[in-house]
């Protein structure tokens, strides 16, 4: 379980541009369950992630993972524990490093290595063995640099990259947003695998209220740093979910 107590963070602090985002903000995600966040632009979800992931840090308040506080660790200790996808393709990934050589990384994340020497033929069956379940021939393609790869298959190779080491916590920003509708949707799909073959606990963020529905078990809804809504998914429509949205947006306007 992921417990966020009192947080607080504002930026340019001091200034005639100060933002206090998030004031006394709180929250528990359940574990082995997928919370979708959703909310309008510039309502503070990346940066949620970002506090939890560990690229920014808290001014005040507890991050708790799975009972350990994780609040003062740096963002390189947190990825030992937690696994993300970015929106932008060409994050979470080496570009200029083979499709082998990438999960080489993810597979020792967070511990001490050299490359070469985790390059070996096991490793090398077990990674086949993953990508072949993406069905993109990503299999074949081991030595390619990352870079050559379309945005679908890098999005499908970091979201295997990220589960790897099955992370106590799995954050998903937006990682299909860049992606065409045929392929942000085989995404999804593999990435709903993913979630419940391994019961990895995840946070996505997503501006698609239908994917928000049928991949999420829960959802919240952000607005200036305060939850507006929080749903069980099987609880919701996406009609209703729109109206609500809309609703809550007018009147807080
Ligand atoms: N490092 C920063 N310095 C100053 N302001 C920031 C910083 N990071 C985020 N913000 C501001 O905090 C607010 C929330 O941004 P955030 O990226 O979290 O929103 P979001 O809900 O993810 O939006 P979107 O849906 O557009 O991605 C915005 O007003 C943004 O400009």
């Amino acid at each position: 379980m992921l417990i966020i107590k009192d947080l607080s963070k504002s930026f340019n602090k001091d200034t005639e541009y100060e933002l206090n985002l998030f004031n006394g903000f709180n929250i528990k995600i359940e574990k082995n369950k997928c919370t979708a966040i959703i909310g309008p632009n510039g309502c503070g979800k990346s940066t949620l992630l970002n506090l939890i992931g560990g690229s920014i840090r808290v001014d005040k308040g507890q991050i708790i993972l799975d009972g350990k506080d994780i609040t003062n660790y740096k963002e390189e200790e947190r990825a030992k524990y937690i696994g993300r996808v970015y929106q932008n393709p060409s994050m979470g990934v080496s570009p200029s490093l083979t499709i082998l050589e990438n999960m080489a990384l993810a597979d020792k994340k967070g511990e001490k290595f050299i490359l070469k020497r985790l390059i070996k033929k096991n490793n090398i069956d077990r990674y086949r063995e993953l990508l072949k379940e993406l069905n993109l021939d990503l299999e074949n393609k081991l030595y390619t640099k990352v870079k050559y790869l379309s945005g679908g298959q890098r999005q499908s190779l970091s979201l295997i990259m990220a589960a790897m080491k099955i992370p106590n916590l799995l954050l998903l920003d937006e990682h299909t947003a860049a992606l065409d509708p045929k392929t942000s949707n085989v995404v999804m799909k593999k990435t709903k695998e993913l979630i419940e073959k391994y019961a990895i606990t995840t946070i996505m963020i997503s501006h698609n209220m239908k994917d928000a529905i049928e991949y999420s078990d829960r959802i919240i809804m952000l607005d200036k740093g305060n939850v507006i809504l929080d749903v069980k998914s099987s609880e919701i429509t996406e009609n209703q979910l729109i109206e609500i949205y809309r609703h809550k947006l007018e009147s807080a306007a």
